[in-house]
């Protein structure tokens, strides 16, 4: 398993627990196409000895049961898609209640990312000692969104152990803006992580790591949580409307009705998802649904933050 990637060197970890450092073997191409992320299963050859200065080969990348991914915004190769984790069960969206403010339209593209991965979407909500979950949450609701909610009271982290319950024995991806409390919350994860809080490495005591890729760590109870430091948006661009309708197995179905092409969107016309709110066969909830899910779809194409 991939668990780090720094130029061009690759932090493997053996089936037998061993850490080793591997390159690319040239027969595996270059560029996007055959990348190697963290998370990754690779076949090694060379030295797998994992001594000093010693470099096994990776010559396989195995299939991926799901793929992070984002795509250029901007600049040469926009719209170049690049999967940045694999084979991860769970993303989580970790966002500060208050301190900074949540940014709901931020949240909604991570959603969007998740569902296009394959992963399942989970909201962590901190700092809920400066301000009450509720009505962010409600915001929520429709989507069916799990949400584990964190404050810090004294030096402890209440709402901890819902977290460490929730991510054993999976593999997360944890995402959020700057100053959420991800250190914070990777650091109580995996207490030898010495991931850097408020702007300082607490283990070295220098500034934050300027590295910008994702690095797995072990958690005690198994599983692995994958910080991305560098990670703050997505772009989107390859993610199609039915890529998103996907991972909504009760709209897909519907939507089966849809004219060829439909976009999915509230101006489409005879769009099947608009005739199945009215109708009520879903409840009360239908409408909330599908408006959440126009929301995201809406967040997909407009530009990330
Ligand atoms: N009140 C309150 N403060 C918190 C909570 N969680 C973290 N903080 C504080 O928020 C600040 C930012 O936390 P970090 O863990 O460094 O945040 P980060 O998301 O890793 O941000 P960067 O290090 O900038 O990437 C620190 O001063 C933490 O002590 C919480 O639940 N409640
Ligand atoms: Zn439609």
């Amino acid at each position: 398993m991939v668990t780090g990637v720094d130029r061009g060197r690759y932090q493997l970890l053996t089936d037998a627990g061993t850490p080793v450092v591997g390159m690319k073997a040239r027969e595996l191409g270059r560029g996007d196409r055959s990348a190697v992320v963290v998370g990754d299963r690779v076949g090694v050859v060379g030295d797998v000895s994992g001594r000093k200065d010693t470099l096994a080969r990776i010559v396989r990348v195995e299939e991926r049961s799901s793929a992070l991914r984002r795509s250029a915004e901007d600049g040469e190769g926009a719209g170049v898609e690049r999967v940045i984790v694999a084979n991860a069960d769970q993303l989580l969206i970790v966002t500060a209640l208050a301190d900074p403010e949540p940014r709901p339209r931020m949240v909604d593209r991570c959603l969007v990312a998740a569902y296009d991965a394959g992963m399942e979407p989970v909201l962590c909500l901190t700092k809920a000692d400066l301000a009450d979950p509720a009505a962010f949450l409600a915001q929520y609701e429709a989507l069916a969104v799990p949400a584990l909610v964190t404050s810090i009271v004294g030096d402890e982290i209440r709402g901890l152990e819902a977290v460490q319950e929730h991510l054993a024995g999976r593999t997360s991806v944890l995402i959020g803006h700057s100053g959420v409390g991800k250190s914070t919350l990777v650091n109580a994860l995996v207490p030898d992580a010495g991931r850097a809080t408020g702007g300082v490495n607490v283990v070295t005591g220098r500034g934050r790591h300027t590295s910008s890729s994702a690095v797995a760590l072990a958690l005690p109870d198994g599983g692995w949580a994958i910080d991305t430091p560098g990670v703050r948006s997505f772009g989107l661009s390859h993610i199609g409307a039915d890529d998103l309708l996907a991972a909504f197995a009760d709209l897909s179905a519907v939507a089966a009705d849809c004219p060829r092409g439909c976009s999915h969107a509230e101006d489409a016309p005879d769009c099947a998802l608009d005739e199945w709110a009215a109708r009520g066969d879903a409840g009360p909830a239908g409408r909330a649904r599908l408006a959440s899910f126009r929301r995201l779809l809406a967040a997909k194409i407009g530009a990330s933050e």
